[in-house]
């Protein structure tokens, strides 16, 4: 078996750090596992970005990305540029990390080394938003703004809880946006709305069927646009969100495509991946098999039954 050589790319201030203790654990296993592995582990934000990059300049057979969300979206964002990409291993360590519990990644940091030692691969598609990208969602409104408000200190600290916290916090600051979404194969809308996100996978920040027809490999986003609304209303959604019965609510408009163009003539900050993305107006191009990822067929079967069981990983 031919040595393979990895690189690396860790947040060690994901998630409750735990990749600090783990780390030699991880390094052996994949070392047994046939992979050479080298580290950079990252100093703040952008770092991992600049660390994908180089990694691809320097020729590493494959990149692994290890932390949360926001560790994942740096990496990608310094892979997507270039021509020639290696596949990349996912390993969930940080406080949120839909984008591997949508794809069948386990949390178990020894079953997920595992996933990448297997060599398993599977083509995805990437989101592009104006000059950046994103694995999971793009989303805009001010009901998106809260999540990279939250200061990654905090999440360390009490987790999940955070959102919350936040998130009750912003329902102060309510308000809807005059938007036009210009969406290939569906044609024009203008609406007024409160959020719409543009999804790449199903999962999105504990709503586990929120985009339920979203599939990472078919070159198009789903698009889930929530009309203006009050509070009530909108807990009435949410509520229906969680179930994943959402998508016949008069309230929600929904459809697939493969490039939108949002416009506003407000201040619309983006998020993507949870992360600040920029503002609009912005333009979402779906980038069909842009990257190969490592996951396992099974670990995604007995995912989905256990979605339609209604049960969490
Ligand atoms: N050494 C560092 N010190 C502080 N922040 C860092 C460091 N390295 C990276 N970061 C930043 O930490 C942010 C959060 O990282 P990450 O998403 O991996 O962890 P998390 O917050 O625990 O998980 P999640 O985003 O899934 O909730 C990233 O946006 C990244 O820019």
């Amino acid at each position: 078996m031919a040595v393979k050589r990895a690189r690396l790319i860790y947040n060690p201030t994901s998630g409750r750090e735990e990749i600090r203790r783990r780390l030699p654990d991880i390094l052996q296993r994949l070392e047994r596992g046939g992979i050479e592995t080298s580290c950079h582990a990252t100093t703040g934000e952008g770092d991992a970005t600049i660390a994908a990059s180089e990694a691809i300049e320097r020729g590493f057979d494959m990149i692994i990305a290890a932390g949360g969300d926001g560790t994942l979206y740096e990496v990608i964002n310094g892979m997507a540029r270039h021509e020639k990409r290696p596949p990349l291993g996912i390993l969930p360590l940080g406080t949120t990390n839909d984008f591997a519990r949508a794809v069948g990644i386990p949390k178990h940091w020894e079953y997920a080394v595992d996933l990448i030692v297997a060599q398993y691969k599977r083509t995805i598609d990437l989101g592009q938003a104006n000059d950046r990208y994103f694995i999971n969602i793009a989303g805009g409104g001010s009901l998106t703004e809260l999540s990279y408000e939250v200061p990654s200190k905090l999440k360390t600290m009490i987790g999940q809880l955070a959102y919350y916290m936040k998130g009750i916090e912003k329902m102060v600051n309510f308000r809807p946006t005059k938007v036009r979404i210009e969406a290939e194969g569906v044609g024009e809308i203008h609406e007024k709305i409160m959020l719409f996100l543009i999804c790449n996978s199903n999962s999105v920040g504990g709503f586990e069927r929120l985009a339920p027809d979203a599939s990472i490999d078919d070159g198009l986003f789903e698009v889930i646009i929530l009309k203006k609304c009050n509070l009530a209303e909108f807990l009435r959604v949410a509520t229906l969100a969680l179930r994943g019965e959402h998508l016949n609510d008069p309230l929600i408009m929904h459809f697939r495509s493969r490039h939108i163009k949002v416009t506003t003539e407000d201040h619309v900050q983006l998020n993507l991946d949870g992360e600040y993305g920029g503002t609009l107006p912005c333009t979402f191009t779906a980038l069909k098999g842009h990257l190969e990822i490592f996951v396992d067929e099974q670990g995604i079967a007995s995912y989905r039954k256990r979605l339609i069981a209604g049960t969490q990983l």
